[in-house]
């Protein structure tokens, strides 16, 4: 029997972190080979991030064109001999073929992108399922035919993501599969639901909800915390609620699913439902259920045990600030190493890794970097998008005790460009230590927030404080611009 092929660097999964620090090693000569048991990109690539904001775009239209009206525009049904009135809605169709085959095109187009890339710089491309056998040694199961091969590396990188939660629900066996989705299974379906049921009101069940009644369907959110979006200020969650319920969505807090079972009248389901505040137990029916009640590691098949690699009780690889794991041979990357789950994070990774790995010879010894720190932005893709910077207000009343913390919040309603397009919905906030003049944080949920939160991304990167912002030169009307006003609202 041959040995095993032996590699610099090997890569097992094929996430945000992984092209990149494959592309890296190959071109500074090293042997680097790339495991993928499904499909090179990742979950950004093929069912997270591109295909679902390609989706959303579908959504925005559907939005702005029912809005004709308030902007003067009618479609052809909707304008015969009918006087234009503020707030009625055009007649829409949706073609959930084209929908589909849209957002299809625009994630092969990025996947085969990666795929050239990876090919062009020599990285042996492996498809299949990797797991450890010893510290440094990997057996593949070929996705092709099923067969194994091992190969051995110096230093192995793990960037195997996490999946949809799958939380038990009682009764679920009885109900038809097709309607019982996740965040990949609801973007390949060919029509709209009739009335969707989403279970879990974070990021994924606020995104696809909003989309889904922009699209046509009936929609409800059960959410078993207090609030939207648990991380957020309380404040900036109920206006996010208000506009999600603006918008004709039902939003139940503090509520679970307690059980499903099949419709006595036709397709779809009763799901029984439990609300923590009031103690009370109702049914509501459905045509698709969603879960999206948080993600779980990738790491039940990786046989970490045998390469000495810790995992906390959740299953997560247990990380140092630089990414090592408990082998001194293996370095994490990603979502698997637990939250923040950021496309941007699990990229910043691979910066860091390529910095301590593969510095430079120009640069000469090099200061480690670490994660510690990391100032991390998100957007949350609803319309109007929720941006965030920094710390939220609570987050830091307690982290800076004894400070002069302040907030200043100002509604959208008060920004020109806004206005003029007609989109004043939501609200921005800063958060701001008095006592230094730094910006701690900002939140901006309204038009192309985060673009906005991006600007003030960039203060904060650069330790430029509140009243640099208030004084400066913003073009008008830009969104921007009302960094000059809204610290008026400081208290
Ligand atoms: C619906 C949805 C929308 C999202 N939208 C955004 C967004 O707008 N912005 C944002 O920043 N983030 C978003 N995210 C999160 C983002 O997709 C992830 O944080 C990001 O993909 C980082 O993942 P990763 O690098 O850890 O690996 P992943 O992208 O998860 O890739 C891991 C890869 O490893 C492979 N793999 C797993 N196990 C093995 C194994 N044993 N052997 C070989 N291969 C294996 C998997 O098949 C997968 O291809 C979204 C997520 C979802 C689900
Ligand atoms: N725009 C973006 O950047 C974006 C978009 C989508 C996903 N993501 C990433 O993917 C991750 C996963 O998203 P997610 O929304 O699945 O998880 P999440 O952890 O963000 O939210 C899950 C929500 O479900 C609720 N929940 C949990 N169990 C429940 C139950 N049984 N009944 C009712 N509610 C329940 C939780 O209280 C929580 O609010 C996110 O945390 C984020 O990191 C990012």
């Amino acid at each position: 029997m041959s040995s095993p092929a032996t590699y610099s660097a090997l890569i097992i999964g094929s996430g945000q972190a992984a092209t990149p620090l494959a592309l890296a090693f190959a071109s500074a000569g090293h042997k680097t080979a790339l495991i993928e048991r499904s499909h090179i990109g990742g979950c950004c690539v093929n069912e997270g991030c591109t295909p679902t904001k390609t989706l959303i775009a579908s959504g925005r239209a559907a939005y702005i064109t029912q809005r004709g009206q308030d902007y003067g525009i009618h479609t052809q049904s909707s304008k015969d001999g009918k006087v234009e009135v503020k707030g009625k809605k055009n007649e829409i169709y949706v073609d959930m073929l084209k929908v589909r085959q849209r957002k299809r095109d625009i994630v092969d187009q990025f996947r085969s992108g990666s795929e050239r890339r990876l090919k062009a710089a020599g990285v042996d491309v492996l498809m299949g399922e990797g797991s450890f056998v010893d510290s440094n040694t990997v057996k593949i199961k070929m996705s092709d035919d099923g067969s194994e091969m091992t190969v051995k590396a110096e230093k192995i990188f793990i960037n195997v993501g996490d999946r949809p939660a799958l939380p038990a629900l009682k009764g679920v066996q009885s109900i038809d599969p097709k309607i019982v989705l996740d965040s990949t299974s609801i973007q390949e379906l060919d029509v709209v639901p009739e009335h969707l049921i989403v279970v879990g009101g974070g990021y994924v069940g606020v995104e696809f909800a909003q989309l889904m009644r922009r699209l046509g369907a009936k929609v409800t959110i059960l959410q078993r915390g207090k609030q939207l979006l648990p991380r957020e200020d309380p404040d900036i969650a109920v206006a996010l609620k208000d506009i999600l319920e603006e918008d004709g969505l039902v939003v139940h807090l503090q509520t679970e699913a307690l059980d499903i079972r099949p419709s006595d009248s036709g397709p779809g389901f009763m799901l029984r439902i439990g609300r923590g505040d009031m103690g009370l137990a109702d049914a509501i029916p459905g045509s698709h259920l969603l879960y999206a009640v948080g993600r779980t590691p990738n790491t039940e098949s990786l046989n970490l045990s045998k390469a000495g690699i810790a995992t906390n009780p959740r299953g997560y690889i247990v990380a140092s600030e630089f990414l090592e794991t408990s082998n001194p041979n293996v370095f994490v990357m990603g979502d698997v190493k637990g939250p923040p789950a950021f496309t941007h994070v699990s990229y910043d990774d691979f910066r860091i890794l390529k910095h301590n790995l593969l510095p430079s010879s120009a640069s000469g010894p090099v200061a480690k970097q670490s994660t510690r720190n990391r100032l991390l932005p998100y957007v949350v893709y609803t319309d109007p998008q929720l941006g965030h910077i920094g710390l939220h207000l609570h987050e830091a009343l307690a982290a800076f005790p004894g400070h002069k913390i302040k907030a200043a919040k100002m509604p959208m309603s008060y920004v020109a460009r806004a206005l003029e397009t007609d989109e004043t919905r939501g609200v921005m906030k800063a958060v701001v230590n008095m006592d230094t003049g730094k910006i701690l944080g900002f939140t901006c949920l309204g038009m192309e927030g985060g673009e906005v939160m991006s600007v003030v991304q960039m203060a904060m990167i650069g330790n430029v404080g509140w009243e640099a912002l208030r004084d400066a030169v913003w073009a008008h009307p830009t969104l921007s611009e009302s960094l000059n006003n809204l610290w008026g609202f400081l208290e």
